[in-house]
Formats: structure tokens, sequence, C-alpha cells
């Protein structure tokens, strides 16, 4: 439900960039509910709130506790670019005239959007107030019915929560969008080239005649398309049965129940983007002209000024010094808004995305065309119109994986480029020149939009990271620079999640929850086997660092791909861990709760639980990070009798009472592999003796330099295994074993390699049909638990009437 919060009246005067930033520093610690906000947070949000003279908070009443606090981020987007003067129909008539004068000037270039109804009238959106309103009956509901999107969650739980990127930090970071004041004249990716649609964007020779004809074109495949999926009925039809808030939201455009003519919604959209521009336009036209008049005067020398400073970035760039640190701002070449026009096909092929009823920028519907992403997902769906249309802060909840990022950063984009065109519109009318794309246009942009246009708070380093790639790749080429920034956090801590959550975040459909008992000892084992049956990118989540150090080297010496994850490593490791892990399709990240949170990392098959989650929202987070965007994925705990209190309260919490489904092992391969992790637990037990000796040799050796002394071969000890020259050179042992007994370390160490090597060129189990996928031992595992079912209940009936039931 929506409601009003906090302090009405409050007066749109101010602009985001008086934001007091300094008093946002993640992390955010208290995971209390709203109403216990730290004091600062809630003076920031009621800052917030004045700045954008938007005096109430959407929200859901599912929501609670930590979601309150983990979307502040986005709230904060929302608000900085939320807007700080009425919008155009709130505008008196000759005001709307006056801004639709400057629109004139802007709408260039939009005509290919297919957004365009031909002339039709779209019908006004409503008041801000009565949308809120419309918005609560539809917001009752939260599932989405009848959609034509396969995102639809189906059987997914009604509630959908999410606590997205907050609770106890990992080291506090931030991504921060830059816009519009930043290009270059590479393509930060060396990939311009669409994928999806396999052309480039249009050039501008596309310009004029043709152009309107294409526009038509395109304008009539969205409509067919919109008017085909209408009428199959799989379109989610405005103010239906269905009743989600989307539907309520695009009821704002179209009025409830009637069926939505799409062209109509096209121009309800169109016009919106239009007004916003004339807006912007408006706004800036006066601040514009006086700049420009300045900026006539001393032009040749403020341009010749920027030609060097240009050139200057040109030369760093190319040897690689202007990375700004750990910033690495991928701002491709900017392309003219033209560029970003679909074809009819692709725009016939964004429809759902228009059914929306916002436009949004077409540079960003053109790389989300590029990227397949044709449907927006439940949540952007939500979101988007209230965002974009309604302009309203919002707290969005949603199950893992299921496209928060761009639900939150679409309409902070799309923002920030709308204005970006607006400024250069309005600033091209003030200087009464045609419209007319490059240098002289990038320079206009970008003498209005200097400076940072939007903050995105994450919680880790990692996840800042991730939102910045994600928002960068539907910025591409735009001008508009999104970069990463460190921020300090406590040393050392982890990424937990703030226990005691009131509401949690629901875990995808797609995703199987499934269970091992075992012993403490025996871990290790479940762990390996695991592993070893079913190759795939895998997540083992540990609770501790020093587990996840000593079992990513068991794994290792066991020939699994893994690497460790965890908060004491440098960034740089941690960034190569990810990085391999990403880059392998069998390579298995032993982590902390480090990454538990927002990781996006594709195809991640399973996600192993070695040590029970601390709680039910930490075990969903971990889980979280398999089955996103759709896919499949596999939830794997192995419950030692120590980890049984955390795991109960997890299933309960998660309604499965009856526990999670028992993995199915056999008794034969657990046997193999526990001899294997015995042998590689040797292995390492040597590997570590040596790493000592070289170590304390190394020690010595070093000393003796520094000081300039030749060294004492008593003070070094050999080394196990070492080569048989360095024995014959006299040196004492390891300390207790003398030369013989480090000869005898020595065989046995290598021994033990033997062993394991000879162990691990066979197969794990003599028959090779059994390395089948983890789906299929789950269903199989199912029909031998129902048939078992079946006849215990056969037997039951059996004892009971004495007679056999046919
Ligand atoms: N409209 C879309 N169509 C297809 N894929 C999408 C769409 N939107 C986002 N995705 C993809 O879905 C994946 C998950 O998105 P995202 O990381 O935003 O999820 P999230 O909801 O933030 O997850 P979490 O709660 O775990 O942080 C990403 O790989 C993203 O590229």
């Amino acid at each position: 439900m929506s409601r009003k919060r906090g302090r009405k009246g409050a007066g749109g005067g101010q602009r985001w960039d008086a934001l007091p930033w300094k008093t946002i520093e993640p992390p955010l610690e208290r995971d209390d509910g709203w109403q216990g906000m730290a004091g600062e947070e809630q003076a920031l949000l009621y800052t917030l709130e004045e700045i954008s003279g938007n005096d109430y908070c959407l929200r859901e009443d599912s929501l609670g506790g930590s979601q309150e606090r983990s979307f502040l981020a986005i709230i904060l987007c929302q608000m900085v670019v939320a807007p700080t003067t009425p919008s155009a129909e709130d505008m008196p008539p000759a005001a709307q005239d006056s801004a639709g004068g400057v629109g004139g000037g802007v709408g260039n270039g939009k005509e290919g959007d297919a957004g365009d109804a031909g002339g039709k009238k779209g019908r006004k959106r409503k008041a801000p107030s009565a949308l809120a309103a419309a918005s609560e009956g539809g917001s009752s509901s939260k599932t989405e019915g009848g959609t034509a999107s396969s995102w639809t969650n189906g059987g997914a739980k009604g509630t959908e929560k999410d606590g997205h990127g907050a609770g106890g930090d990992d080291d506090g970071n931030a991504a921060v969008e830059g816009g519009g004041a930043e290009k270059t004249t590479e393509d930060g990716d060396g990939d311009g080239e669409p994928e999806a649609s396999n052309k480039g964007p249009k050039k501008k020779k596309r310009r004029g005649q043709g152009k309107k004809k294409r526009a038509a074109e395109a304008r009539a495949a969205t409509a067919a398309a919109a008017a085909a999926v209408a009428a199959a009925g799989s379109a989610p039809p405005l103010g239906d049965g269905g009743g989600s808030a989307n539907a309520a939201a695009v009821d704002d455009a179209g009025g409830p129940g009637a069926p939505p003519p799409p062209a109509g919604l096209e121009t309800v959209g169109r016009k919106q983007q239009q007004q916003q521009q004339q807006q912007h336009a408006g706004e800036q036209t006066a601040e514009t002209a006086a700049a420009a008049a300045e900026k006539g005067k001393t032009k040749p020398e403020a341009t010749t000024k920027k030609k060097k400073k240009k050139k200057k970035k040109k030369k760093k760039n190319a040897r690689g010094e202007d990375k700004g640190g750990e910033e690495a701002a991928e701002v491709g070449q900017k392309k003219s808004e033209r560029d970003w026009e679909l074809g009819s096909e692709e725009a016939a092929k964004m429809a759902p995305w228009m059914y929306l009823g916002v436009e949004l920028h077409p540079a960003l519907l053109w790389h989300l065309h590029r990227q397949g992403f044709h449907d927006p997902t439940p949540i952007q769906r939500r979101v988007l119109p209230k965002a974009v249309l309604g302009r309203k802060d919002i707290i969005g909840a949603a199950e893992t994986g299921s496209g928060k990022t761009l639900a939150f950063g679409l309409p902070v984009l799309s923002e920030i480029l709308t204005r970006r065109d607006a400024a250069a519109a309005a600033a091209r009318l003030a200087e009464g020149e045609e419209a007319d794309q490059g240098e002289g246009e990038e320079e206009e942009g970008e003498g209005l939009h200097e400076g940072l246009q939007a903050l995105v708070l994450c919680p880790t380093r990692e996840l800042a990271l991730q939102v910045a790639a994600h928002l960068r790749e539907v910025v591409r080429d735009t001008g508009v620079a999104v970069v990463e920034a460190a921020a300090a956090g406590p040393a050392g801590a982890e990424g937990g999640a703030g226990a005691g959550a009131a509401e949690l975040p629901a875990l995808p459909s797609t995703l199987k929850l499934c269970s091992i008992k075992s012993l403490q000892m025996e871990k290790d084992v479940h762990a390996y086997l695991f592993c070893a049956m079913y190759p795939g990118r895998t997540l083992i989540f540990v609770n501790a660092i020093a587990i996840a150090r000593r079992l990513s080297a068991l794994l290792c010496a066991l020939s699994v791909p893994a690497t460790p994850l965890h908060a004491q490593m440098q960034q740089r490791q941690r960034l190569k861990s990810l990085d391999r892990f990403t880059s392998d399709p069998k390579a298995v990240l032993v982590a902390t709760d480090v990454a538990a949170r927002g990781l996006d990392i594709p195809k991640v098959e399973h996600v192993v639980h070695y040590d029970a989650a601390r709680s039910a929202e930490v075990f969903i987070h971990r889980a979280g990070r398999t089955a996103r965007a759709r896919a499949a994925g596999l939830s794997l705990s192995i419950v030692a009798p120590r980890d049984d209190a955390n795991h109960r309260q997890t299933c309960s919490v998660l309604g499965l009472h009856g526990g999670m489904q028992a993995f199915p092992l056999d008794v034969r391969m657990v046997e193999r592999a526990r001899e294997r992790v015995g042998m590689a637990l040797r292995v390492l037990k040597f590997q570590e003796a040596q790493n000592r000796v070289s170590a304390s040799n190394d020690f010595f050796r070093g000393l003796s330099k520094e000081a300039d002394l030749v060294m004492d071969g008593d003070l070094l000890m050999e080394d196990a295994g070492a080569k048989p020259d360095a024995a014959a050179q006299g040196r004492r042992g390891v300390k207790g074993l003398g030369k013989k007994g480090n000869q005898h370390a020595a065989r046995l160490a290598a021994g033990a390699r033997q062993a394991l090597a000879v162990s691990l060129s066979r197969p794990l189990h003599s028959d090779r049909r059994k390395l089948i996928p983890v789906a299929q031992a789950l269903t199989d595992m199912r029909a031998v638990s129902e048939r078992t079912a079946a006849g215990d209940l056969a037997g039951k009936q059996r004892t009971r009437s004495g007679k056999q039931k046919p």
C-alpha cells in the first residue's frame, strides 16, 4: 500500500547537489525498521524529500524491518532525479505553451522510437496523488497475473520481498554514476557492436525522407505487435483481474477497465517524455541563453582550451594513466540521438517495454534490445511507471536475481539522458542554431551537466563493480560515465545480513532446495563429492575465513578448480578470484558471506552451504546467487549437528516444515570420496610442512643477506622433499626429524601425492552412468520417495484392514 510519510509541504526549491552527501557513510549499521531508523538516516530522508519536493514515499506494508533501510540507496537515486519544478501538466497553459515551443526543438529524432501514436491523442495521466491512490489498489495484490512475459512468477511465493544491498557490510563501497560530463573518443569495451540485432546504431544518413517512412513502419509494427499480444490475451490487460501494480499504473494512463489501445499508451509515454524534455528545456533556456551568450564571446579561447584538454586526456588514456585509481569509466564514443533508432522489427520486439507507457530514452531501449532484454521483469514493470511517470520514490522488493538493478537504474539513467538532451536542445535554441550533432553539441551538453548526477551505495566493492558494469551496459556510447568509487569500511568485516528482519526476500521458483545430513568431519567429503559428481559453476558458502582458505586448498589438491573469496583478501586478489570463477564454467568459489548479497555472476549452477547460514535472510541471499534471471539452480545445505539449529530455523522460516529434500547419495561413492579426501589432507599436511621450512629458510637467508653475513648452514632446515643435492650440502633437516627423518618425510609426501594422483585418475564410481545431472538426480529421487510413500500408505492400509488393496 502506498502511504504518505514524512513532512508535508516541503519546498521544492533546492537541487540535488545540495545533498548532504557526507552524512551517508556506508555501512549503514542499523538493521531495525523505518521507525527505529538512526537519526541521521531519518534526517537524510527528510532532506531528500525536501529536495525532491516529494513529500510522500511509496511503500508496501509487506515490507518491514531492514528492507526499508536496504532501499535507501534506491530512494536516493530516485530522489536525486526527482523534479524540482512542477511537471509540465501542472503548469498553467501559458507556461505549457512556452514549454511546448521549446520541446519542438527537442523532440527531434524520436520518430523512430515506435513510441508515437501517429497523431492520436493520448490520455492525460493522473496527477501524482491520483496515481498514488491508483497504485494503492494495484499493489495490494502481489502476484503478477496473466502477463505476456515469461518473467511471470507463476508458482513463486505471493509475497516478494528483498533485502537488497544492505545489512552488515563487508567494506562499504559505492558505485557512482557520473553523467554527461565525461566523454572520450574510445569505446570503453572495444565492442560497440550490437549483439542481438547485429546492426550498429543507425547512421546519420537516416535523416530526412526515409526516416519518416521508417518511423511510420516502426509505429505500425509496434502497434500491430502490441495489438496482437493484447488480442491473444497474453498481454497484461489494463485493469484486468490480474490486479498487478503494473496494471494499476498503466491504468493511470489508460483508465481503469479500458482495454488499452497500445498506440495510445505509446502516445502517453511519448508525451510524457516530451513534457519532461520541454520542462527541462524550459527551465534551462534562460540560464543557457545567458551562458551561451557568454560562451559566444569567449568561444574560441574556451574551445582551444577544451581541445587541449582533450588531447591531454587522449594521451593519458593511451598510456593507461587516466584510470583514476580504482575507477575504470568506460565512456564510449557519444552517439547522437538519431543513432538509437530501432528498426521496425526490433521495435516490435520491444513492445512489452512500450506497454509500460514509459518512454525510456531511446539509447536505453536500444541497449536493452542489444542485450536481448525484450521484456521487463515483474519488478521493472512495477517500478518504471511509478518512478518515471509518477516520479515516486520507491522502495522496491522482489526475489533475488529478478532485475532490481535495472529497475532503479533505468529511471535514473533515462532521466539523466533526457535532461542532457533537453539541455542540448535548449542551448541550440538559445544560440538560434539548427540542431547539429557533433563536437559543438557535445561541448554544450558537457558544460551544462558536469558533475555527479546520481549515487548508488553498495555494501561491498564487488557489488559496486557489478552494479556499475550493469548500468554501464545500458548507457554505452551515450557519453554518460558510470564509475565505481571505494569508501572505507570496517577492516575485515564480513557482509553478513542483519538478523531479525521482519520480512524476507523471496527465492525464485526455479531454485531447488535440498540438504545432506553429515558429520562435522565428513563435510569435506560431501562438499568434494558434490563438486566431483556435478561439475558446474558452484559457489560454496562457509562461515569463517579460515575454512574458506582450507577448503579451497583441499579442493584444489583434489583437482577441483577452486578459489577462495573472503574479506581478508586484498581487493586485487578478490577480483582475480571472481574473474577466475566467472571465466571457468566448472569453477568453484569458496566464499564467506562477502559474496552472499547482490552478486550477479552468470550461470552459477549450484550453491552449497558448507556451513549453515546464520539466519534465514542470509540463506536466501546466498541461495539467490543461483537460479537467477529465470535460470534453474540448486541449493545444497550440508547439515552437521552443529548446523542443525540454524538449518531448522531457516526451514521453518521458508515454510519447509518437513525440512529440505534429501540429496541422493551413493554410499560407495561416499566411501571413495572419503579415501581421496584423506589422501589430499595428507598431501596438504606435507605441503604445509614444506612451506614452513622454506619460509623459515627464506627468513634466515634474508636476514643474513641484509646483514651481509655468511649463512650458517646449521640454521637452515632441510626441505622435506627437497632436491637430493640440497641434502648433500650437509644442511640439518626439519627439527626433530634429522636427515633420515626428512628423507622419510619426503618419501611419504611423494607417496601421498602419487597415491592421490592414481586415485584421481580413476572414475569416482565404476559405473560412469552415475554421473547424472543434479536435476535428474532430484527427479529420480522424488519419484523414488513418492513410490516409497505410496508403498508405505498401501502397507498401512493393509495392516489396518488386514487385506491388501488392489
Ligand atoms: N528485463 C530483463 N530481461 C532479461 N534479463 C534481465 C532483465 N533485467 C535484468 N536482467 C538480468 O537479470 C540478472 C539479475 O539482475 P539483477 O542483478 O539486477 O538482480 P537483483 O534483483 O538485483 O538480484 P539480487 O537481489 O540478488 O541482488 C542480470 O544478469 C541482468 O542482466
